[in-house]
């Protein structure tokens, strides 16, 4: 690719990335970008790395990969309960493909337009296809995932599962197919679930989003809260799209432990029922209760032990 060295990749196509935002003293072109932190805010802070052929196909369109590299820091930003800022781009590439970084910074760039997210900087490299986004966001009080207390109520956003059932749908001969796009959609386009993140600010006792699959990451918020988490077998059913694609007990599967979900999994005392559907109705976001926290240790689903189901969930040195 003549003329598209390191330099020029970075001024035609990684500069002035996302939303113009005030507080951007200085962004793409000095050694560090210089930003205006608001005042006695805490700052929320999370980095997120995807590696070609471990989180993503090699061959989803660029487009999906920038998209995705955002998405997956914004749902760690929704899970604190904390509104986005800043994002730092770390970029390694085989090749100097300027088609690729097109493409690849404009699904980043809309997803950072649509959430007032500015990217400041980052760093260019040669080597296997690897992104690391870094994220500063702020909240006046983060959502942490070590607070649910016995008698919380547990809840998920949207339908874990679709996400890994659309991954399995691109890696197979329907890849194109019409019928199984929205599975599809849910895996190179998950919808991080900013505004209701925010919204659950002062109701939820714990939130985790779930990157590694429901079971798995119930278990995270059962470890670091120091209960139990009781999950309903019913409540936790494969979507109709994922169980016509994969069939029942292979979405009920995906749905435990496919991961890739960027969903949000909370807890919250009983009474806070009823805000928390006008929250949903706000920020128009289908959640749906699925268990309840009691006294002990683990994660159990319909009356088993699922803590051997959740090692189904990913992990990456296993
Ligand atoms: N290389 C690292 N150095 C320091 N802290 C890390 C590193 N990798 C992960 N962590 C921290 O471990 C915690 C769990 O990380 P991870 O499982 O990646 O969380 P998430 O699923 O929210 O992305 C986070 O607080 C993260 O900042
Ligand atoms: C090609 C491909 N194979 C498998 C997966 C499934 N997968 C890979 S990593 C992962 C879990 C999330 O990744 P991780 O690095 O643990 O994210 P984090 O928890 O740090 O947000 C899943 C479900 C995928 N997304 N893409
Ligand atoms: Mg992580």
């Amino acid at each position: 690719m003549a003329g598209c060295g390191e330099f020029d990749l970075i001024r035609q196509y990684l500069t002035g990335l996302g939303a113009d935002r005030g507080d951007v003293t200085y962004g793409v072109g000095d050694d560090a970008a210089i930003t205006c932190p608001p005042a006695s805010m805490p700052a929320v802070l999370a980095l997120d790395t995807l590696v070609a052929g471990v989180h993503f196909p090699q061959d989803l369109p660029a487009a999906a990969v920038g998209y995705r590299a955002l998405a997956v820091n914004l749902s760690d930003m929704a899970a604190m309960g904390a509104t986005p800022a800043w994002a730092l781009l770390g970029l390694t590439l085989p090749a100097s493909d300027a088609d690729w970084v097109a493409a690849f910074a404009g699904g980043l760039d809309r997803l950072a337009r649509l959430n007032n997210v500015a990217v400041v900087g980052g760093d260019i490299t040669r080597g296997p296809l690897t992104i690391s986004l870094q994220i500063t966001g702020f909240s006046p009080a983060p959502l942490r995932r070590d607070g649910a207390r016995p008698g919380d109520r547990v809840w998920v956003s949207g339908r874990p599962g679709d996400a890994a059932g659309g991954l399995e749908v691109w890696q197979s001969a329907h890849r194109q197919t019409p019928r199984w796009q929205g599975l599809v959609r849910a895996f190179a386009e998950p919808r991080p679930r900013i505004a209701l993140g925010q919204a659950l600010r002062g109701i939820a006792s714990a939130v985790i989003d779930v990157s590694d699959g429901v079971l798995a990451d119930a278990g995270h918020i059962a470890e670091a809260s120091q209960v139990a988490l009781q999950l309903e077998s019913t409540a936790l059913q494969p979507s109709a799209r994922l169980r016509a694609w994969a069939g029942a007990a292979a979405g009920q599967d995906l749905t435990l432990a496919g991961g890739d979900d960027y969903e949000l999994l909370f807890t919250a005392p009983d009474e806070a029922g009823p805000v928390i559907g006008q929250v949903a109705g706000q920020t128009r976001t289908p959640v749906r209760c699925i268990g309840r926290v009691v006294r002990g240790a683990g994660v159990d689903w319909g009356g088993q032990n699922a803590d051997a189901a959740a090692r189904g969930g990913y992990r990456h040195f296993d």
